[in-house]
């Protein structure tokens, strides 16, 4: 059965806790949050996951590590998630001999430098509506089928309005760009039905071979990257119910579009990542008193590469 027919999508209901022990065998696997200015919802996320499943909290020993990599937060985001027992880097301080730069991807990318497990499991700090099978499900079909090297996260994400209320279905990116995109170039991959999921499992040894946007574009990077060279056969998807988060603006949603396009884009080429500090322009307008006053965005779409390329600067002979 292919991965693109819905049949084949698992469901978090599939994976007991025991059986998944049981699996695991002396397989690691760390939880990796990335966080910038979540400080009202990272400490709950950080906290039931530890509960549930690290050994020396009282958990069933799923997990390994619950990892989060604070990423230039000016709130109280480090602070909490520390509380709520998790380790906390922030991605600055994380191989300072590469520099730092903004974004989701430059978190993910960085967390493999201060983690050791041999799955790696993402999961927005921002959620709201969610639940620990979130990390059953993703783990599940790594955990027990070989030839999977990715997982992605399949849920209905409804968008609540700014009263609480259950508005039209959100994923405005994943349906007017993503998809749209798929469609036209990669539609062997139109049957993933979250490809933007900012929760994922994949093994360490396939993502440290990926060149990393350091945007928003790491999720249809490692998509992208995770079918070319593996095949489409190694992405699975799990059903994980249901999920809600802090939604974004339309403006700053524009600006993920950018760099969700500049990875895919780049993956059509044969150009091997851009510089990390590449960044376009992107005009957008507002009706002023001048009439419609243009603002222009500086959008960083660089890429990071493999991390499995990098020198390990405390090795001998390495750079310090
Ligand atoms: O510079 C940043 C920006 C965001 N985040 C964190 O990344 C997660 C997701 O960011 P968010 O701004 O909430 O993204 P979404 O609007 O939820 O975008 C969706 O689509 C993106 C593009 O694929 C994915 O990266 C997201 O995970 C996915 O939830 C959250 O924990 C953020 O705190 C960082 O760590 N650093
Ligand atoms: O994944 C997406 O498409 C973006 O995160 C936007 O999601 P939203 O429309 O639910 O805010």
């Amino acid at each position: 059965m292919s991965v693109t027919d819905p049949a084949a999508i698992a469901s978090a209901e599939d994976f007991t806790v025991d059986a998944l022990l049981e699996a695991k065998g002396d397989t690691t696997v760390s939880v990796v949050i990335p966080a910038r200015d979540e400080e009202g919802t990272v400490g709950e996320v950080v906290r039931r996951i530890i509960t549930d499943f690290v050994a020396a909290q009282g958990g069933s020993g799923l997990v390994d590590e619950v990892v989060v990599i604070d990423s230039d937060s000016t709130d109280r985001t480090g602070e909490v998630a520390r509380e709520a027992g998790a380790t906390v880097h922030t991605a600055a301080s994380i191989r300072p001999d590469v520099g730092t730069v903004p974004g989701k991807g430059e978190a993910l990318w960085k967390s493999q430098f201060v983690t050791r497990g041999d799955v790696l499991v993402f999961i927005d700090a921002d959620l709201v509506d969610w639940g620990t099978h979130f990390i059953t499900g993703l783990v599940g079909p790594l955990l027990t089928r070989d030839e999977v090297r990715l997982v992605k996260a399949v849920y209905d994400r409804p968008m609540i309005d700014a009263d609480g209320r259950e508005e039209e279905a959100g994923g405005r990116v994943t349906e007017l760009v993503a998809r749209p995109w798929l469609a036209l170039h990669r539609p062997e991959l139109a049957g993933i039905v979250q490809p933007l999921s900012g929760e994922w499992a994949i093994r360490r040894a396939a993502f440290a071979g990926f060149s990393v946007p350091v945007g928003y574009g790491v999720e249809i990077a490692a998509l992208l990257d995770t079918a070319d060279r593996f095949g489409v056969e190694s992405v699975a998807q799990v059903d994980l119910g249901r999920r809600t988060h802090r939604h974004h603006r339309h403006d700053t949603l524009g600006l993920m579009a950018v760099q969700v396009l500049a990875a895919a884009d780049r993956r059509r080429s044969t150009a091997s990542g851009g510089d990390v500090q590449d960044t376009v322009g992107l005009t957008q307008f507002a009706r002023g008193e001048g009439g419609f006053e243009p603002r222009v965005s500086g959008v960083g779409v660089g890429e990071r590469p493999a991390a499995a390329s990098l020198a390990d600067p405390t090795a001998d002979g390495a750079a310090s």
